[in-house]
């Protein structure tokens, strides 16, 4: 089958997005893996597929699976991209956007310029809804990564994080502590790992080491994860710029039970058609 697809990006997180409400198109892992992959397919992070919704209150659905080929819950970065999608494919002509994601229900608003704020729900710090085996807490959790401890906030933005405050962001310690993170027996369905470092009360660095992907350019949950565990830490304030590798986030968050408002660009890189 010819598969047509729009590459996009935001901030450098990038995506091949397909159009499944034309007409219905359904990948397997193989095929996922295949396509992610930078030599011998397109070469993606995420791919997002944009189907008709099952609820007839949302304007549509769409599916988020990482180069692993494993089916996610939630993705900033991607909402943002889907945003840009259906507007310029025409498949809606709303600037409010209601989308039915494996995380639930969410809202995307396109701003006049073209960036794009995403409503992405209440965060949670329950270690059970990521999960993470620990006792609930307020203060930081102790995780091993080899030898050496770490201290972390666990995040559920829908999909799960662990965020780390660091004195500096390291090349190699993003890499290595990430990866052992990421697959921790602790966390059973595996997690996002992101190491934050704190500039002022409202402005961070930030490196993301995705769940299924590896370091990303930029992540949008991440970016919500650090920001939350910041606030709830008394670290920094309800608006934060997230500087990420690829550009800067602007996220917001009133407190306990408030959604977090994600704000940030989408790009199309260009169309293409491949053999699956
Ligand atoms: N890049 C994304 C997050 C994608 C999903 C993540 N890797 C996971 O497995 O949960 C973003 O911008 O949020």
């Amino acid at each position: 089958m010819l598969l047509k697809f729009t590459k996009m990006h935001g901030l450098g997180n990038d995506f091949v997005v397909v159009d499944a409400v034309s007409r219905k198109v359904f990948f397997n892992k193989q095929q996922i893996e295949k396509l992610s992959d930078r030599n011998w397919g397109i070469g993606f992070d995420q791919l997002l597929v944009v189907e008709p919704p099952t609820n007839p209150d949302m304007d549509f659905r769409y599916r988020i699976y990482n180069s692993d080929g494993s089916e996610v819950e939630h993705c900033g970065n991607g909402a943002r991209c889907f945003a840009k999608f259906v507007l310029d494919r025409e498949l809606t002509n709303k600037r409010i956007i209601n989308v039915e994601t494996k995380r639930g229900a969410i809202q995307l608003r396109v701003l006049d310029g073209g960036l794009v704020t995403v409503d992405m729900g209440a965060p949670s710090f329950d270690p059970n809804d990521l999960p993470f085996t620990a006792e609930p807490s307020d203060a930081l959790y102790s995780i091993m990564a080899g030898d050496v401890e770490y201290f972390m906030t666990p995040v559920s933005v829908g999909n799960p994080h662990a965020v780390i405050k660091v004195d500096q962001l390291i090349d190699d310690e993003v890499a290595t502590v990430g990866a052992l993170i990421e697959c921790h027996e602790r966390f059973p369905r595996k997690v996002n790992v992101g190491f934050m470092q704190v500039i002022s009360p409202d402005e961070i660095k930030l490196r993301v080491y995705e769940r299924g992907v590896g370091e990303t350019q930029a992540c949008g949950t991440g970016a919500c994860a650090a920001v939350v565990a910041g606030i709830k830490q008394g670290w920094l304030s309800p608006k934060v710029t997230a500087h990420l590798r690829g550009g800067d986030l602007h996220i917001e968050w009133q407190g306990d039970g408030s959604p977090i408002l994600m704000t940030g660009p989408a790009e199309k890189v260009f169309e293409g058609q491949i053999y699956l």
